[in-house]
């Protein structure tokens, strides 16, 4: 017979690889700054404060709610063959999902993994969503995610990232959050407070030889479905995240493109709800693209130039689409919004900047509405880059939606697209609009390229027509 607890300060460890043997993570996680706005008051950290012994603190709480508990030799044998040599470190791996559930089982309880998002085109997610039986059989929503944030090692934790981090917890409504870089976790603790939500974070702790970071993580855990208070973090003042994005330094990515500051355009873009007071709305000023020639619609031209995020239509790779209007107008348009929050953000601000440029192509030519929605510019702003485009009916579900006139109308628009050298690159129905005008029209022009040999224009064909000839 042996302590679940000692057992765990023994073997609770995981290997030490070099930073080659898989290197640090580059992905994040897709929060929008637009999304601030939908924050509860009490889940909206408003300060950072570093607290050294946050993970001491956890261990503590882990050690005082495991007590005693005593481990049989085949519990103990079970346990080690999870452990031992080492548990797998990888999150997107089943290792420490597998560790940590045995651990639930000791104390009575079942982990469920409710849902796995793993990394979606090199942009990582949310990794695990987990559930634990809680002692009324009731599944409790567990507050704890490991997510991957752009952070290389040695690299001291940037306000952005932790901005990130507090608003990750807020959206979500949970209380912890494991950030882990190789071979570095960060552990945050959002402590809800309704004067003064603040986002606590320890300092990086490294696993090499040390049981802490998984022991923490179990105290996380148990401290919140079994509502065991972990000792306090205290509030300091200093670190105000409300005003960490203000000011000159506008972090890693902006201006990447551009180089120096713009003309401002007057525009400023908001998700808040137009019925909330105008003291919690949070209005984004916008950039115009260095090489964005393109005019606004009328109805943003008459002095006021707001642009109300109204409606969340879907996201992709590059960004979220949403539906938007300017201030005292019922027209309605589409904004694609790109964050640009950190470095791994350039990738996606690049794609933004390459699909713009194509509608710079396709709007000087004529009849250019025939092929792509009308675009109205591309914007930059703190954190986010835009693009404005003309709103379409919906989408196609599959190729079989279309009759026989449409499938030439779509064809001969591909050629047109051809015609002008360029590839769409990425011609699948889910890319294929219907506007208001009950025409087709090609959207999503993030893959698309330059093109000399018209490849795509014969296995477009070929979907088109099953191969039979035209
Ligand atoms: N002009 C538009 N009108 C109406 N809906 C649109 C428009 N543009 C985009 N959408 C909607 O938003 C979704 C995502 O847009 P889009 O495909 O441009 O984004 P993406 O990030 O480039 O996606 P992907 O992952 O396919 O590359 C589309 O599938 C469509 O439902």
């Amino acid at each position: 017979m042996s302590n679940l607890h000692n057992f765990l300060v023994e073997h609770a460890m995981f290997p030490f690889p070099q930073p080659t043997e898989g290197g640090p993570s580059t992905g994040t996680t897709d929060i929008s700054l637009f999304e601030v706005p939908k924050l509860d008051r009490e889940w909206k950290a408003k300060y950072a404060v570093r607290d050294n012994m946050l993970v001491q603190k956890l261990c503590n709480t882990l050690q005082n709610i495991l007590g005693d508990t005593i481990l049989s030799a085949d519990a103990e044998n079970q346990l080690l063959s999870r452990f031992s040599p080492r548990i797998d470190r990888i999150l997107l791996s089943t290792g420490v999902l597998k560790a940590l559930g045995d651990c639930l089982w000791e104390c009575d309880m079942k982990l469920v993994v409710k849902t796995e998002q793993v990394a979606d085109r090199g942009s990582s997610r949310i990794d695990y969503n987990l559930k634990v039986d809680d002692e009324d059989g009731g599944l409790v929503e567990l507050p704890w995610n490991g997510i991957k944030l752009t952070w290389t090692c040695g690299q001291s934790l940037v306000p952005r990232m932790l901005t990130k981090a507090a608003l990750y917890l807020g959206l979500r409504q949970m209380e912890w959050l494991f950030i882990t870089c190789h071979n570095y976790w960060i552990v945050c603790h959002l402590v809800k407070n309704d004067h003064h939500p603040f986002l606590a974070y320890s300092p990086m702790i490294s696993i090499n030889g040390s049981s802490a970071p998984f022991r923490a993580l179990l105290g996380a855990i148990l401290s919140v479905t079994k509502k065991v208070p972990v000792e306090p973090t205290k509030f300091d003042p200093n670190m105000d995240l409300d005003t960490i994005d203000e000011g000159e330094d506008q972090g890693p990515c902006s201006h990447h493109h551009t180089g120096q500051r713009k003309a401002e355009s007057g525009l400023m873009v908001t998700s808040s709800s137009q019925n909330s007071p105008e003291s919690s709305q949070v209005w984004i000023h916008l950039y115009p693209f260095l090489n964005n020639m393109l005019a606004l619609p009328q109805c943003a031209k008459s002095g006021n130039r707001r642009l109300w995020l109204t409606h969340f239509v879907g996201s992709g790779s590059t960004g979220n689409v949403w539906q938007c209007h300017f201030d005292g107008s019922i027209d309605f348009f589409i904004a694609k919004v790109v964050d640009v929050l950190c470095l791994a953000d350039t990738d996606k601000q690049q794609r933004l900047h390459d699909e713009f440029n194509i509608y710079l192509t396709l709007e000087s030519r004529q009849p250019h509405d025939c092929i792509a929605p009308h675009c109205y510019g591309a914007f930059e702003g703190n954190g986010v880059a835009i693009l404005i485009l003309d709103l379409c009916d919906g989408i196609l579900n599959g190729w079989g939606e279309l009759n026989d006139s449409e499938r030439l109308q779509l064809y001969k628009m591909v050629w047109d697209l051809h015609r002008i050298g360029i590839s769409h690159g990425d011609l699948e129905p889910r890319n294929i609009a219907r506007t208001r005008e009950h025409r087709l029209c090609l959207i999503d022009f993030s893959e698309s390229k330059g093109s000399k040999i018209c490849s795509e224009l014969q296995t477009f064909q070929k979907f088109l027509w099953k191969q039979q000839p035209l």
